[in-house]
């Protein structure tokens, strides 16, 4: 469990995380989203000790992750993948790290399997590309076998083999009941890896809910209809409606409408005698319910 309580970091005048509060459960992927300069980064820095907060806490499993007696065996953090010396060897990487906590070199030989990098391990870091730098980042990441994660963008770089890794690994790592943070700007991935959301907007919490509660409180459901009577169906639905229902025409017959179920539409057709031929219920995306949401946060104000 992460647990951020009046989190704040102001940067001189700059209010980067403006007195935030959540808590991060385990057993379950939580998302952290948000414009550019939203906090995120900043946020998962505090967390892991890399700065001071100007006022509030975060602590990880109770404690701040400074007065944490083994960090690597607590907390595994994907931060910047880029922070390794491009001289060693990806083995030698993890050793270096492993003999600051006692860690063995049959878990070394062990994360390096369950990250796909057995067969480069002998080959400098400096070489990599990308996609098997993310992926040793993530092996230094579990190697103390933490109870708690926090990667800051983990599928930047990888190809699609790699974000279905991911993912997956990702989603293993929850069902055994560890926390794990991630942030991504790939919508479809974070809807298809997250259980929860957490949206950040200029420092502060704008969202935080079960991801399919988030999506579906974006904009109320849409359904496309096609109709030969497009225009006396229209007039129908919205005489008498709320004004949150809204109809946009389509070019061919037919309208999308918001606010409206699709049975609520099928009614009134067959009571009017308007013959139907589409009816359809569109999946809301998660894009579609941050677009609505974030429009308004973005932080105009960073420099
Ligand atoms: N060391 C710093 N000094 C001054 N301002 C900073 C510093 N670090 C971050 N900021 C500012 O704080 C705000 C939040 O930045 P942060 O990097 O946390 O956002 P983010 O949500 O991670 O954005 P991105 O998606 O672009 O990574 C931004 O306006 C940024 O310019």
């Amino acid at each position: 469990m992460i647990e951020a309580r009046g989190l704040s970091k102001h940067y001189g005048a700059k209010v980067a995380v403006d007195d935030i509060s959540f808590s991060i459960r385990p057993g379950q992927v939580t998302g952290f989203l948000g414009p550019n300069g939203a906090g995120k980064s900043t946020s998962m820095r505090l967390m892991v000790g890399l700065d001071r907060p100007t006022s509030g806490t975060v602590t990880i499993d109770g404690q701040r992750y400074r007065d944490l007696a083994a960090p690597l065996a607590e907390v595994g953090t994907l931060l910047d993948a880029k922070g390794v010396h491009p001289g060693r060897s990806a083995r030698s990487h993890l050793r270096t790290l492993a003999a600051t906590h006692g860690i063995s070199d049959r878990r070394v030989s062990e994360v390096l399997e369950q990250t796909g990098l057995s067969s480069v391990a002998h080959k400098r870091v400096g070489g990599f590309s990308l996609g098997m730098g993310q992926r040793l980042g993530i092996a230094a990441a579990i190697l103390g076998d933490p109870r708690v994660l926090i990667l800051d963008e983990p599928i930047n770089g990888l190809d699609p083999d790699g974000v279905l890794w991911v993912r997956q690994f990702l989603r293993h790592l929850a069902s055994e009941g560890r926390t794990v943070l991630l942030s991504s700007h790939l919508m479809s991935e974070m809807a298809q890896t997250a259980d929860h959301v957490i949206v950040l907007g200029r420092g502060r919490v704008v969202a935080d809910a079960p991801i399919g509660e988030f999506i579906s409180q974006g904009r109320g459901e849409t359904v496309t209809v096609r109709t030969p009577e497009a225009a006396k169906l229209a007039s129908l639905l919205l005489s008498g409606a709320s004004p949150n229902v809204t109809l946009e025409p389509l070019t061919d017959e037919g309208f999308t409408t918001q606010g409206l179920a699709a049975a609520e539409i099928g009614g009134i057709a067959a009571r009017n005698g308007i013959e139907l031929h589409e009816l359809s219920p569109v999946q809301a995306s998660l894009e579609d319910a941050y677009i609505a949401l974030t429009r308004d946060q973005l932080d105009y104000t960073s420099n």
